[in-house]
């Protein structure tokens, strides 16, 4: 195997007697996609400020191209770039004003920062945009001028800390091509989320973080596996002696204060049947909904996996 570009072992952060981190370990393939998954509150932004030397864990380790993130500071920080949730843009300046400034700041030469401005205002659509002040833009258009901004340098790694929490749902699918187009370029990319279909559709690893501990990792597929399929939701609303006798009938789990029973996907022609059987006994549910999986699936299904014997 290559050598992984970021390789974190037994990682512990806590603030006071709030254990945050609680010894998390996984390696990051060079040019990959890897997805770091949880909910709100599970540590996600604590990860990615350790891993880009923002602040220090207690204790475990965090290499990123073999270089230490407690000690060799500056060598990290001329590899990789990082994004915020809310994006450090100034709202008075312009797209390309912006661009240019960071280019400065970033130290790069007066002709690179042109060139660099010029090619990613055209690779982040922001080319007719580039002129108004970034006040007038959309989420969308902050959040690309934001990794813009970050790509000036071209690092090694990008750490995207959620970049699609609060956008609507066609600039979030803008936001995927643009992600799957900087991996296809060769940054390998570190990608915070809470949205399950994100890390599904985008990361060719992904680790679910819960609790402090990394409770699952492994490509998309594999997790997949664990999430279970497609279920179909049937509800009976209001039909309280449909949902008791359908209850006995069906294979599935029954939710009394919905109403409601929940069936596997199987095949069609099992859910064929099952329908037909409730046909056959003349009940007519009030809705029929297909569900995905969420994280919280997952969460149970793991939860539900790692009980004591
Ligand atoms: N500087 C701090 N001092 C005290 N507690 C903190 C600090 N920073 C974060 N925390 C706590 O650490 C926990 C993890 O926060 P973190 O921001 O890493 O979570 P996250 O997974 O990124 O969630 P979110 O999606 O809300 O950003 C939270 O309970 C948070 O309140």
């Amino acid at each position: 195997m290559l050598e992984p570009v970021i390789s974190v072992k037994d990682l512990k952060k806590s603030y006071g007697n709030h254990s945050v981190l609680n010894g998390i370990s996984f390696e990051v393939e060079r040019g990959s996609i890897f997805s770091l998954l949880g909910e709100n509150g599970a540590g996600k932004t604590t990860t990615v400020h350790i891993l880009s030397t923002l602040i220090s864990a207690n204790s475990g380790t965090a290499l990123i191209s073999g270089y230490d993130t407690r000690k060799d500071v500056n060598d990290i920080k001329k590899r990789i770039s990082l994004t915020g949730q809310y994006a450090a843009v100034d709202e008075l300046l312009t797209g390309k004003e912006n661009l240019i400034m960071m280019g400065r700041l970033s130290h790069l030469d007066r002709k690179t920062v042109k060139e660099r401005t010029d090619e990613l205002l055209h690779q982040f659509d922001l080319v007719s945009a580039a002129n108004k002040p970034v006040r007038t833009y959309s989420g969308g258009m902050r959040r690309r001028l934001d990794i813009a901004i970050s790509l000036l340098a071209s690092p090694e790694v990008i750490f995207l800390d959620e970049p699609t929490t609060g956008l609507d749902p066609r600039s979030r699918k803008n936001m995927w091509e643009l992600i799957q187009d900087l991996s296809n370029k060769g940054v390998t990319i570190f990608l915070t989320t809470q949205y399950l279909e994100e890390a599904d559709q985008l990361a060719d690893k992904i680790a679910i973080l819960n609790e402090g501990k990394i409770v699952e990792q492994g490509p998309a597929e594999t997790l997949k596996k664990l999430m279970g399929e497609e279920k179909l939701e049937i509800s009976f609303a209001g039909q309280k002696e449909n949902w008791l006798v359908a209850k006995q009938l069906l294979a599935g789990k029954t939710d009394e204060n919905n109403l409601t029973i929940l069936v596997p996907l199987v095949s069609v022609n099992n859910l064929r049947q099952q329908l037909q059987l409730l046909h056959e006994n003349g009940i007519e549910p009030a809705s029929l909904n297909f569900r995905k999986p969420t994280l919280d699936d997952v969460f149970m299904e793991i939860t539900k996996n790692n009980l004591p014997e």
